[in-house]
């Protein structure tokens, strides 16, 4: 719209002040005053959108329950128990819950999570003790035989929403146009007029003429919005719709949020939304977020001392499994959920600017209007005077009058781009859904447009750029490197390990994994889990032949979940004959300086020289070279007095290294240079080894020979000053944390001015795509199904609109 000339955009920027990302609510309010003047037909024009009074309204509503929230979880716990003991209701069993097998109702078993009941908890025997009142099997899960029954007796797993409004609602919001009522009067009066003056029928069809175009503008209008509303509503509840690893019938499967039961075991990791309330019941270093649920910024740490999980709040860091104990309304967050309505989309720019520019067309209509009306009166005037006088008046010259009226309202009605804002809303809601379809999740719709206008993409590399399918690629381990693309193969490799060394590697492969090994119904072998860790068991299982059990039997005493700042995972294990075994795997660099030897080949330990550890430095950096992403394993031995409550941090023994292949998506070299021949330009950043980094981003066409690949422990070290310098250079950022994703953001956007499109995993790019303009989630890890890829879709986007 820039540089037309006729000033509507310097009009607008002046009047309501509107930045890219979130426009103030001053800002909104400003410009809806100013559209209030001319446009009468507010609700529908604003249909769409939250109503602002109602909204700050609710935010109140939303941090006094917050607070309430807040008050009893954190500071007056002991209080709440006081005065608990003197009036605790006693919770009755109905019959229904009695005859299904269960022993406590279904209100007492919501309220010891939501309340943070620690003694009524001690009281049903713990978390155990819930488990036997419910059914369920803490390894198993439940049956899902009962899982209807389940679903009868505690509840489904969804908030209540409002009614959806009635078709007879929208027919009644198109009647409230005040140009159609002005229409309509006409209509009344020129019946009447027309029925004193010429008559029936003759004398009425003016008027039937007009209330036949009223009723058919309302009932399309009517028919129109009902139909969105139906698509908005749709749309979102495939936004809420996630997938849930839970347990059930012993084995791990996917489930969606809204068939959780009571009873049900879910796996929550790094990055999920908890799911329902519940009870912790194993777990590591969980972390969770409170602070959509209780406004408490700071996360807590939950424990077997202090199981309790609620709905809404988030995995910061660590993994567990919870027992569900309540699901739906009866949570606090879904009671949270119910009291608010939620206020609808924030505007987007695009729709603010439209709205502008519908109010200034208005306004030249409400003037040619008038205009039109007072010349049609004037000569009509002249003309009457030049004929018959002017004070002889007959029934006729009213209907006339009355005419040149409908005349200039329907000038005004055709004028006024109604739809113009709404149609804007459509097409971003459209644009939503097919983002959704190939696996984006944009949760506003403001991303839909903001996204053509975006000038530098910030992407990761993992799932965006790449398949995000793993394979085992090469290994190198006892000093021999295979590769499995050629005709080498599992055997060859079997073939020069001893047994003791193959005995480790499997062990550390399989007990070192947050992910699971399903057997499926038919036999077969499906994993569930991160890509990485797929690719390790994936290749365990080929290595292993028959016998996969014979590994399964150490014991886990500790476990570190991987996070993207550790950027590894190890494990504590209690071997069969007593021993204590630390294994670690993780980013290769970093594992190798936690090693200090090196296994052999009958499977000893023995001292890594420096020129050994040079020489894997090589391996390492010829697999990364190759594009391949590497990782090591290790692990150490320490006796039965070691304390348990951590885990080594060094003197590990490197068991081998791994380079795992993740073929780029097709097309997105194409993608990348349309990209940059519109202007955009697209920078990589991500966790990976700088090689390997380099190698996809050189294969992607992001990194060209005089562009700038750095690592994140550069980029962090370096003043405000080099960073502006340094960041328009930047191609690819590797080994970065999730801060520095972050950091490298907030400086495009506050040094540059540039508008900053991110993709990422919701996981650890989580404060990259919250301070990006736009924002685009990958649904979480493990995206099965092949989709068109995020950035595709995101580009193409950006080209049809520049
Ligand atoms: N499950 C895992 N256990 C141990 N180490 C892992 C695991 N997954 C990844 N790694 C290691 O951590 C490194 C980086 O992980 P990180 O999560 O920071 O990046 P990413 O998100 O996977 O990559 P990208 O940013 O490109 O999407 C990987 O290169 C790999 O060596
Ligand atoms: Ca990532």
């Amino acid at each position: 719209m820039e540089g037309r000339g006729w000033g509507i955009d310097s009009y607008l920027k002046h009047n309501f002040d509107l930045p890219a990302k979130n426009p103030s609510e001053d800002a909104q309010r400003k410009w809806r005053s100013a559209v209030g003047k001319i446009v009468k037909n507010r609700r529908r024009r604003f249909r769409m959108v939250p109503d602002l009074d109602k909204r700050s309204e609710e935010e109140a509503k939303k941090r006094k329950i917050q607070e309430k929230i807040r008050v009893a979880l954190y500071v007056q716990q002991a209080a709440f128990h006081f005065i608990d003991a003197a009036n605790r209701k006693e919770h009755h069993l109905s019959e229904e819950v009695m005859k299904a097998g269960f022993s406590i109702s279904p209100d007492e078993l919501a309220s010891i999570a939501s309340g943070h009941d620690i003694k009524s908890l001690k009281m049903h025997g713990g978390v155990e003790g819930i488990s036997r009142k419910i059914n369920v099997s803490l390894d198993d899960g439940i049956n899902t035989t009962d899982f209807s029954m389940r679903q009868n007796l505690y509840g489904a797993n969804r908030y209540v929403e409002k009614p959806p409004r009635s078709f007879w609602m929208f027919v009644w919001d198109a009647l409230q146009d005040l140009t159609l009522i002005i229409l309509m009067i006409c209509a009344l009066i020129s019946i009447v007029v027309g029925l004193a003056t010429e008559g029936w029928p003759k004398g009425v069809y003016d008027g039937l003429g007009i209330l036949l175009s009223i009723f058919l503008v309302v009932i399309v209008t009517a028919v129109s919005d009902y139909k969105q509303s139906l698509q908005f509503r749709e749309l979102d509840k495939e936004k809420k719709n996630i997938v849930i690893h839970v347990t059930r019938d012993g084995s791990r499967q996917k489930v969606s949020i809204y068939d959780l039961v009571v009873g049900d075991i879910v796996h929550l990791s790094i990055g999920d939304q908890v799911p329902a309330d519940g009870l912790f019941i194993s777990g590591y270093s969980l972390l969770i977020d409170e602070s959509s649920l209780s406004g408490e910024s700071e996360p807590v740490y939950i424990t077997q001392e202090k199981p309790f999980l609620l709905a809404g709040t988030t995995v910061q860091d660590g993994s567990a499994k919870m027992l569900v104990t309540a699901v739906g309304m009866h949570t606090e967050w879904g009671r949270l959920m119910g009291t608010l309505s939620q206020g609808g989309e924030d505007e987007t720019p695009l729709q603010v600017k439209l709205n502008g520019v519908a109010t200034i067309i208005g306004q030249i209509g409400l003037v040619v209007a008038t205009l039109t009306f007072v010349v049609l009166i004037v000569r009509f005037l002249v003309d009457k005077g030049m004929h018959v006088g002017l004070l002889t008046w007959f029934p006729e010259d009213a209907l006339t009058l009355l005419n040149y009226f409908a005349i200039s309202v329907t000038i005004i009605v055709v004028a006024v781009p109604e739809g113009l804002p709404l149609a804007v809303t459509l097409s971003l809601a459209f644009a939503m859904k097919k983002l959704m379809d190939d696996k984006a999740l944009v949760r506003h719709l403001s991303a839909c447009e903001t996204m053509g206008s975006a000038s530098c993409i910030c992407t990761d590399k993992t799932g965006t750029l790449t398949t995000n399918h793993m394979v085992v690629d090469k290994i190198w381990i006892c000093e021999v490197s295979k590769s499995f693309r050629g005709k080498e193969t599992i055997n060859d490799l079997k073939a020069v390990i001893s047994e003791k060394v193959l005995s480790i590697l499997l062990q550390c492969i399989f007990e070192n994994s947050d992910s699971e090994v399903v057997k499926g119904k038919d036999g077969k072998n499906t994993i569930m889990g991160t890509p990485t860790e797929a690719a390790l068991l994936e290749f365990g299982l080929e290595l292993e032949g028959e016998c996969y059990a014979q590994h399964r039997d150490c014991k886990k005493l500790r476990v570190e979940p991987f996070n993207s700042v550790k950027k590894k995972m190890s494990v504590l294990v209690s071997l069969p004959g007593g021993r204590i075994r630390a294994f670690c795997k993780g980013a290769s660099e970093i594992l190798l300086q936690m090693c200090d030897k090196i296994i052999d080949s009958d499977g000893n330990s023995v001292p890594l020289s420096e020129v050994q550890t040079k020489n894997i430095l090589d391996i390492i950096n010829t697999f990364a070279c190759e594009a391949l992403r590497t990782l090591c394993l290790a692990f150490k031995d320490v006796d039965e007095t070691y304390e348990r409550d951590k885990i080594p941090a060094d003197g590990y023994t490197l068991i081998a290294v791994f380079g795992i292949k993740d073929p780029v998506r097709p097309g997105v070299r194409d993608a990348v240079q349309s990209c940059i021949a519109a202007g955009v330009t697209v920078r990589m950043v991500t966790g990976d080894n700088i090689n390997t980094a380099k190698a996809i981003a050189r294969e992607c066409g992001i990194l060209t020979d005089d562009g700038l690949a750095i690592e994140g422990s550069d980029f962090r070290n370096k003043s405000p000053e080099e960073m502006k310098d340094l960041i328009p250079e930047i191609q690819v950022m590797a080994r970065s944390l999730p801060l520095d994703k972050h950091t490298l953001v907030t400086n495009l956007r506050s040094m540059f001015h540039e508008v900053v499109a991110v993709t990422g995993d919701g996981t650890n790019d989580a404060p990259a795509l919250h301070e990006a303009d736009i924002g685009l989630a990958m649904g979480i890890a493990g995206t099965e199904h092949a989709s068109q890829g995020v950035l595709l879709s995101l580009l193409s986007s950006c080209f049809g609109s520049t």
